[in-house]
């Protein structure tokens, strides 16, 4: 079998090597290796009714029995993505032969394509991750031609990689590779125009199509829906990536997905939470299933609380026309904070396959307790000024409306109602125009029985115990917050860390979320996305107490921008024992 290639930044294993061709991707005879290796037969999806096996024709590439049972059409009923028996739904015809990708970004004049979507792209471009075939389209309203999007897209591209090589080069090549159709996204007949252009480019090669919706959740169904039924590809595959938060509440989520099962397959469908691609993220899993001392401690048994917080230091600078209708429960909270905690609460699911891992997290999803309404706090910034700088308010926002009590910040304590966490708080804070940019997990741990040392600490619980902090960004890093002897003859004790930062010790740059996602969107793997039942079951907790705040017409705390967000977030930490651990201070130098 042959060995899989190392990738640059060290990427190695399936996905690299699926990227490259080594495994077999449904027959893309161009993605066989550029280099050696396999004799150039692509790989072919034989389906045989259930599961779905992808056989490799080449001996030197590896076959990868991909055992994906259709899930039910993404009709939204309750429950309805179980893999049950059901009659196998056919799939679009994969490529058999030479083919070539297509990625329409779909929103691309907005502020998510240009900050992420197309840097993502970019960077799989330069890292030879995209096959020799590909083009891109931006699609939106705004209007421009080809020239003035691609001077749109490159002012976000960077050569952060490694400026080393040619990028500039490569960057002309890639934005070579990119056009742009202005329309409507109601508009059948712009879908329409699209789809020729896309046909001329795609030529007579098997292609296979991704439309990713960078648009607000309001104008999802349109877009899709033409997308869908006028703009797909007829002889590869057609993906839909669709942005969180999948619609408003439960109601609407609901409408969202059966809206969206008239136009396509669920297994068509990607819930994209770019959360889930972050590094330290995707690292949880690996800490607590791959290592024997963590799971053992995984538990009510050792763990106080789990602190997940969120923090930006700017506003909502222009995006209010999507922001204000959602607030930063729903653009947040509810979705990248509670697949933290999924992931994080979740039993060792049994497989590492896609659905087995998208089984325990639902299992934990359905084990919360809808948040209470006297468990929340809210917030909204406002205007600071200082010597230096006057720092604009959210309502100053001139896309926010001035009346506006949308929340910029909350802070949640939830509880997962089972054996392994019954009681344990779980304390999830977001917010905009704070004091520091960041995102991070705290677990902080129970006191030693006993005390033996309690004179050495006294009776402040955060001086003594342990704490596990894990920092998504910035600077990523996990550390471990331990007491040990302090060198001398005398007897003193400090909290010291045991500390891994990742830029430190693994000298490569950590690919961005979206490079991941959008990658496994290409090879067909859905690990790291959202299925319909998970994002039923988020909606369920949230829906009752985003109703609730509506109806109460709640006025958020205000606090000025740059501060550390709203006092009443303090308040809900003492209600559970808690003291926010990024904001609380180790006085012997432990650093918060
Ligand atoms: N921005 C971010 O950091 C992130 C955003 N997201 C999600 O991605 C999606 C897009 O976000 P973002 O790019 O910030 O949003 P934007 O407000 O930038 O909107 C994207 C594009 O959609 C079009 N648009 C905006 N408002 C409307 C409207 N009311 N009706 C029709 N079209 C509209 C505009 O294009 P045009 O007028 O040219 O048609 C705009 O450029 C959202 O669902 C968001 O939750 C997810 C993660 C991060
Ligand atoms: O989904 C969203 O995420 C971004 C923050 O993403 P990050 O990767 O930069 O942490 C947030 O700013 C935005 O409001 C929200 O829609």
């Amino acid at each position: 079998m042959q060995a899989l290639p190392t990738g640059p930044r060290g990427w190695t294993g399936i996905r690299w090597a699926r990227a490259r061709g080594a495994v077999g991707h449904c027959g893309n005879a161009d993605w066989a290796p550029r280099h050696g290796g396999a004799n150039g037969q692509g790989c072919h999806s034989k389906r045989e009714g259930r599961p779905r096996i992808r056989v490799c024709a080449d001996a030197d590439a590896r076959s990868e029995a991909v055992n994906v049972g259709p899930e039910k059409r993404a009709n939204g009923t309750p429950g309805s993505v179980a893999f049950e028996p059901d009659p196998y739904i056919p799939h679009p015809e994969e490529c058999s032969a030479e083919s070539t990708l297509s990625v329409v970004v779909i929103g691309a004049s907005g502020d998510l394509a240009r900050k992420k979507i197309f840097p993502a792209l970019f960077a799989l471009f330069y890292e030879g991750m995209l096959i020799e075939n590909f083009q891109i389209f931006g699609y939106a309203r705004s209007n421009m031609d080809d020239e003035a999007f691609r001077d749109s897209i490159a002012e976000t591209l960077t050569c952060r990689i490694d400026a080393g090589e040619d990028c500039g080069k490569k960057m002309d090549i890639f934005l070579s590779r990119c056009f742009y159709q202005q329309g409507q996204y109601s508009e059948a007949k712009d879908f329409q125009r699209l789809d020729a252009r896309l046909s001329v480019m795609e030529g007579a090669l098997c292609s296979n199509r991704m439309f990713y919706l960078s648009i607000p959740p309001k104008v999802f169904i349109s877009a899709a829906g033409n997308a869908a039924d006028y703009c797909s590809s007829r002889t590869g595959w057609n993906r839909c990536v669709v942005e969180k938060p999948f619609g408003h509440d439960s109601a609407s989520s609901h409408e969202l997905s059966e809206a969206l099962g008239k136009h396509l397959l669920e297994d068509q469908i990607y819930r994209i939470d770019h959360y889930l691609g972050k590094e330290l993220i995707e690292n949880l899993t690996v800490l607590r299933f791959s290592n024997l001392i963590f799971e053992p401690l995984w538990s009510r048994q050792y763990i106080r609380n789990v602190q997940i917080i969120f923090s930006e230091d700017y506003g909502t600078e222009g995006r209010g026309g999507y922001f204000d209708e959602y607030g930063i429960i729903r653009d947040v909270i509810q979705n990248h904070l509670l697949q933290i905690v999924a992931l994080f609460a979740m039993e060792p699911p049994v497989t590492l396959a896609a659905e087995d891992i998208r089984n325990e997290k639902v299992k934990v999803l359905r084990s919360l307790k809808p948040v209470k309404i006297e468990d929340v706090v809210l917030g909204q910034y406002t205007k600071r000024v200082s010597k230096a700088h006057t720092y604009p308010g959210y309502l100053d926002d001139p896309t926010v409306p001035k009346n506006s009590i949308t929340p910029t910040f909350a802070a949640v304590a939830m509880f997962v109602d089972n054996a392994r966490w019954d009681g344990v708080p779980f304390l999830l804070k977001a917010g905009k125009a704070l004091s520091t940019r960041g995102a991070e997990i705290r677990v902080q741990f129970r006191h030693v029985p006993g005390h033996l040392y309690r004179a050495k600490f006294g009776a402040d619980p955060d001086a003594s115990t342990n704490e596990l902090v894990i920092r998504i960004q910035p600077d990523e890093a996990m550390y471990l917050k331990i007491n040990s002897k302090v060198p001398g003859l005398g007897l003193r004790i400090e909290n010291s860390r045991l500390d891994l930062p990742f830029h430190a010790k693994f000298d490569r740059e950590l690919p961005d979320a979206y490079e991941r996602l959008l990658l496994d969107v290409i090879n067909g793997d859905k690990r790291l996305f959202i299925r319909s039942d998970e994002l039923e079951a988020a909606w369920s907790l949230f829906t009752p107490v985003l109703h609730k705040i509506e109806e109460l017409h709640a006025q958020p705390e205000l606090y000025p921008y740059g501060s550390r967000g709203p006092v009443g977030a303090h308040y809900l930490g003492a209600k559970y024992n808690v003291r926010w651990g990024d904001l609380s201070y180790t006085p012997n130098g432990g650093g918060s």
